[in-house]
């Protein structure tokens, strides 16, 4: 994919983003392959990708400049801060509503922090878009709570510019340091959430919770756990790190029990809401740890469906389900390396399938989706 950023040596975060994209799906492939060296693999599905450019449904903008002259980019580096909001990886929707925040940024007055100097009020910018209708989040990340009421004053006229913005709030982060967001969230419109489907699942997009940032790549993974979930005779599946339910909601259909665990309560609230939409009735979503609620059960489904963060499952979960042996596991994993360590700790299981999925091209990083059964 041509970047005329990368070329010109303003941002290189795409590392890859020179090699045609057939030649970075079959290095991730030799990757996984050597991940799993040594255990048997029954089937090796085709990689799964999507567009190469304008995928990505969010944007996270360092902002730095003056109050007059913002730039939304990268954090400053030897005091040359980069704008990247022609960034390709972003849809042709966000260009113009970056132009319409930058006048608004400074009719509010909101001082870009500056980081060496500890000083200003606005960190970052997140804006993150809906598929289904184009409609928009837009979050402010302030030092502190100084500048709300002159932004509060300014919002009305870029609300009438930019009517797509139906979601706008305001996170607090009031420590210096590399931590994006901080707990405290205000919300400056009555509503917190945007409306997402993918594959006919209503799905909700808010504040403080994780949604996945390629939704072409990411229906496609979620429509494939469908897929092979269906195959199997399941009653009862848990979906742990379920965000707000994205791999739960695919695969259960109105007979079978569906339990979704997640840390982040907002992400579970969302959850709850789709499940209602969707008319299930036997659902059980909960904010805990996952492992905390593994542990805690003297019995466990047909089915264990994991998606965790980068650091994968851990020793301790990886115990409980190796001893309580649920007939299958599905793994969902953006590192394939911590998923591959966690299989070896499970004994008892042979990998009956395992398919890539692109979700980040032009860089090393990949998604994969593995189905586990129990050996007799
Ligand atoms: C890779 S995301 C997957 C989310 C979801 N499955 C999806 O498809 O969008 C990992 C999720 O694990 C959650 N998480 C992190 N630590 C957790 C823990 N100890 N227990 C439960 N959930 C946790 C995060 O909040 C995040 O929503
Ligand atoms: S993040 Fe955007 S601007 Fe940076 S290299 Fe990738 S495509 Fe180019």
């Amino acid at each position: 994919m041509q970047c005329a950023l990368y070329d010109a040596g303003r941002c290189r975060s795409c590392t890859w983003v020179e090699q045609p994209i057939a030649g970075q799906l079959s290095t991730k492939m030799t990757d996984l392959r050597q991940l799993l060296t040594g255990m048997a693999v029954d089937e090796w599905r085709e990689p799964v990708s999507g567009p190469e450019a304008g995928f990505r449904n969010k944007a996270k903008m360092v902002v730095s400049g003056s109050v007059e002259r913002p730039i939304f980019g990268t954090a400053p580096r030897d005091g040359q801060a980069q704008d990247l909001t022609d960034c390709p990886l972003y849809p042709a929707s966000f260009p113009p509503v970056f132009n319409a925040l930058k006048p608004f940024i400074a009719r509010a007055g909101l001082t870009p922090y500056n980081v060496a100097r500890r000083r200003g009020e606005l960190k970052y910018i997140l804006l993150t878009e809906s598929q289904q209708d184009g409609a928009m989040m837009l979050r402010f990340v302030l030092r502190s709570e100084a500048k709300l009421a002159q932004l509060r004053a300014a919002l009305p006229a870029l609300q009438a510019q930019l009517p797509q913005l139906r979601v706008i709030s305001v996170n607090i982060q009031p420590v210096h340091m590399a931590i994006m967001e901080g707990e405290q969230e205000i919300f400056l419109t009555d509503q917190q959430a945007l409306a997402e489907n993918f594959n006919g699942v209503p799905l909700w997009i808010r504040p403080q919770s994780f949604f996945q940032t390629n939704p072409s790549v990411a229906s496609q993974l979620y429509a494939c756990a469908r897929e092979w979930v269906r195959e199997l005779p399941v009653n009862h599946m848990w979906d742990l790190f379920c965000g707000v339910g994205g791999f739960g909601l695919h695969c259960a259909t109105p007979q079978m029990t569906l339990t979704g665990i997640e840390i982040a309560p907002e992400a579970i609230a969302c959850a709850r809401q789709s499940a209602r939409a969707l008319g299930l009735t036997r659902h059980y979503f909960q904010a805990l740890d996952s492992t905390n609620f593994a542990t805690a059960q003297a019995s466990i489904p047909e089915l264990v469906l994991v998606n965790p963060p980068r650091r994968g499952i851990g020793e301790a979960l990886c115990d409980y389900l190796g001893r309580m042996a649920p007939d299958w596991i599905i793994y969902s994993s953006c590192n394939a390396a911590t998923m591959a360590k966690d299989i070896r700790c499970l004994s008892g299981y042979r990998i009956r399938r395992v398919q890539l999925f692109d979700m980040f091209p032009h860089t090393a990083h990949y998604e994969v989706l593995t189905l586990l059964e129990k050996e007799n």
